[in-house]
């Protein structure tokens, strides 16, 4: 018999018992109008209950919000819901050391071996508010910590996630310096160079390995699960970051994890975290040992655990995208194959998180514009330094943008057979 928790029970039903037509949510903490909670539309759908198309409206495809696994939590209520009491985790304390849970460390390690994607035996495992966080302590990790020696020098092969370089050039540290791109470093002693590996790329997908020898490799990858990418073989390298933004969905709740080989840097990490948060909050731990025991739960690649839906889920989004941009002249995409993956123990079809799509034709230098003015936003190919005639598409948002998307890029490219 429920006693304290069933008023939050209660709460959390009424408010999800909300109607907002499949285009929309309500949230507990959302605001109330009349003392009522009220639906929050998805981008271009309005009214009471989200059941209004706003014409003309144009197809969110600029950033990797996570929301094409919301439906796969709304299936699994049950499993993943937690109830955080008044009086939990008050403490600037855990129960590890360093502000890190002992039982959400150990159901990380579980699933990376259960998937297969990465080795943590023998690593340390350190905790960030999003692996957003935990880049710029990477790059904290692996600098010189005195003054007298030269910064080292940030690197990303093109295209590359935009934050290495947004986030390098704004600390503006004495440390470290955005030197740019892999390609234009000469034969420069890379011992001092920092250089950021993500594989699966953000934004063509591609499985990458670092280009420079000797240098200190920090491996993005938030990726490498089997909702994106074919899983080869588990990850080794000396540092490694991971987040649940891609791996649940979960981008709102900032948490993401380095695995790293050296105490030393380890430790380094750990300092940045103490002083920069005093460690990520409480509450996201609770919360993202729930949803690791509830995939931990699942049968092996079954079709309905997160896995098997994550990848079908993503393998169709691309398959239609990709054929229709096939039928074009105007349009190209990355070129993907199938390839063979451990977790699934067959060969598996592409299933990119994001479209790396380039604009073909002469006059179309600008292919943020292009597709801006067919009604799709995107992001620009200079945020990944690569050329403007590239731009790129988000295919993991809402099942309302991705076909949003799909409806004007099918009238882009029929109107070019016109
Ligand atoms: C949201 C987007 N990227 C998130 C991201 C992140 C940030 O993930 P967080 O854990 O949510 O902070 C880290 N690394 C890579 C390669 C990423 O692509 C985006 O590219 O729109």
């Amino acid at each position: 018999e429920l006693s304290w928790s069933s008023r939050a029970a209660t709460e959390a039903e009424a408010v999800a018992a909300l109607s907002c037509s499949g285009h929309g949510s309500a949230f507990v903490d959302g605001i109330l109008v009349d003392g009522k909670h009220v639906c929050e539309c998805n981008a271009c759908y309005r009214g009471q209950d989200c059941s209004e198309f706003v014409q003309g409206c144009a197809a969110d495809a600029e950033s990797g919000d996570p929301l094409f696994l919301e439906p796969y939590w709304r299936q699994h209520a049950a499993s993943s819901a937690v109830v955080v009491a008044g009086w939990h985790r008050m403490s600037y304390q855990t129960d590890g050391d360093y502000f890190i849970s002992i039982e959400l460390e150990r159901h990380i390690r579980r699933l990376h071996s259960h998937v297969g994607n990465a080795i943590t035996d023998g690593r340390f495992i350190v905790f960030g508010a999003g692996s957003t966080q935990l880049i710029n302590a990477a790059v904290h990790a692996l600098s010189p910590n005195s003054s007298a020696s030269s910064p080292a020098s940030v690197v990303a092969s093109v295209p590359y996630y935009t934050v290495y370089r947004t986030q390098t050039e704004f600390f503006n540290s004495r440390a470290y310096e955005w030197k740019g791109v892999t390609s234009k470093m000469g034969g420069e002693v890379a011992a001092n160079f920092i250089e950021f590996v993500t594989s699966p790329n953000n934004p063509d997908g591609r499985l990458q390995q670092p280009v420079l020898q000797g240098s200190s490799v920090i491996y993005d990858h938030a990726y490498y699960w089997p909702h994106f990418s074919a899983v080869k073989a588990p990850a080794d390298g000396d540092l490694m970051l991971f987040t649940i933004s891609k791996l649940t969905g979960h981008a709102g709740s900032r948490f993401g994890w380095a695995i790293v080989k050296d105490e030393g840097v380890y430790r380094r990490m750990l300092s940045y975290l103490g002083i920069n948060t005093m460690g990520v909050s409480r509450d996201t731990h609770l919360r993202s040992l729930k949803l690791l025991k509830a995939m931990l739960a699942e049968e092996r690649g079954a079709a309905g655990s997160i896995f098997g839906f994550a990848f079908s889920t993503m393998r169709e989004r691309w398959h239609k995208l990709n054929k229709l941009v096939s039928s074009s002249d105007r349009f190209s995409l990355q070129q993907m194959r199938p390839e063979y993956c451990s977790y699934f123990g067959k060969i598996r079809d592409p299933s990119p998180a994001y479209a790396w799509l380039k604009c073909e034709k002469e006059e179309d230098r600008n292919c943020h514009a292009v597709l801006r003015a067919g009604g799709i936003i995107s992001r620009a190919g200079y945020k990944f330094g690569a050329d403007n005639r590239y731009a790129r598409l988000s295919l993991i948002r809402s099942q309302d943008d991705f076909d949003l998307l799909m409806q004007r890029m099918g009238a882009l490219v029929t109107k070019e057979k016109a």
